[in-house]
């Protein structure tokens, strides 16, 4: 689900090739086994779109997509958002319809958050430790490496031309064919000294009605509700989203995000925090509340229940593996 005018662009795009959209630099493919977008601000995933034949052919039936099933004609069928740029159920991602400015971040796809989650501060070397929420990767830019065949579809690798920090260095790498959608976030020690990191990949995932999903595979798994000072419970049953929800559990299980039209696996690599987070009643001034409903984020994190600590030499691989669950 993304803005009518950057599904519109995606669409002009034939094979591979860079578009304009609010203030930035985007990478697109738009090929027979779907559609890809990258804003090489924040190396951050905005569109996902696998072609509907390829998806059907892999065993799973996902709900119709008005806008791939006219033939990748420009998107026709909107969402009201509340904002003047509607959003269309595209793909598996949402983007705002009110993006920020430039140097401000995107709210949506799959922002970076390095080298640390919200405003845990990890690695970061400011004086008095008041870096950016989510760090500074997701507003800095990125340059594109390499795009790859990757199992008949592409492989997109990104970097930073400048350093955020004196020691830890991250690479981005983008898998996407007809299957899946595979996101690794690669951080180097170049230094001298260990490291103590925390980061995620904030996975904006497009969904119906938020407060009609569901989340599974978390059962029995500790977490924190950072809606409650970060009291600590435990899911008792499927976590069923009714209202705004902000959660750290501590869980390396993959998960399934069903919304009464598709289910989605979330798969996660080197990561035992998953977010699920969703504003409820009060979003970002970035994002109308009609919007806001439409996603829910599940993110593959690191965070203060599993930093990572790395010593000179090492690397961290964080990754995210989305793909279609079967339906029950
Ligand atoms: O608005 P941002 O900076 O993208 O972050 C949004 C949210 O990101 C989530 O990961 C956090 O758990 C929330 O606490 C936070 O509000």
């Amino acid at each position: 689900m993304i803005p009518a005018t950057l599904k519109t662009r995606i669409d002009e795009v034939e094979g591979q090739g860079h578009i304009h959209w609010a203030g930035r630099d985007i990478w697109v493919a738009n090929e027979s086994w779907g559609q890809l977008a990258i804003s090489l601000q924040g190396a951050q995933v905005l569109h996902f779109q696998p072609a509907p034949d390829a998806t059907r052919a892999a065993g799973a039936s996902p709900a119709p997509d008005p806008t791939r099933a006219a033939g990748a004609s420009p998107a026709k069928a909107t969402v009201d958002s509340g904002a003047d740029d509607p959003l269309v159920p595209a793909g598996w991602l949402w983007v705002t319809p009110t993006p920020q400015d430039v140097p401000g971040a995107i709210r949506g796809g799959i922002p970076l958050c390095w080298p640390w989650f919200a405003d845990e501060n990890t690695a970061d070397e400011s004086p008095d430790r008041s870096g950016p929420m989510h760090g500074p990767a997701r507003k800095a830019d990125w340059q594109l490496d390499a795009v790859d065949e990757h199992e008949d579809g592409v492989e997109v690798h990104l970097s930073l031309p400048q350093r955020l920090h004196s020691q830890l260095h991250p690479r981005a790498v983008v898998q996407a064919n007809a299957q899946r959608l595979h996101v690794e976030l690669i951080t180097e020690h170049l230094g001298e000294t260990p490291v103590k990191m925390t980061a995620a990949l904030h996975s904006y995932l497009a969904v119906d009605q938020v407060f009609a999903c569901r989340v599974e595979g978390l059962v029995g798994a500790r977490y924190l509700d950072k809606l409650k000072g970060f009291a600590e419970s435990e899911q008792v049953g499927e976590l069923g989203v009714r209202e705004g929800v902000d959660r750290i559990y501590h869980s390396n299980a993959e998960v399934v995000l069903d919304d009464g039209q598709r289910r989605l696996r979330v798969a996660r690599q080197n990561s035992d925090s998953v977010v699920v987070w969703n504003p409820g009643e009060t979003p970002n001034p970035d994002t109308p509340l009609d919007a806001a409903r439409r996603f829910l984020c599940v993110e593959s994190a690191n965070t203060r229940l599993d930093p990572v600590w790395l010593v000179p030499g090492a690397q961290h691989m964080l990754g995210t593996t989305l793909s279609l669950a079967d339906n029950h």
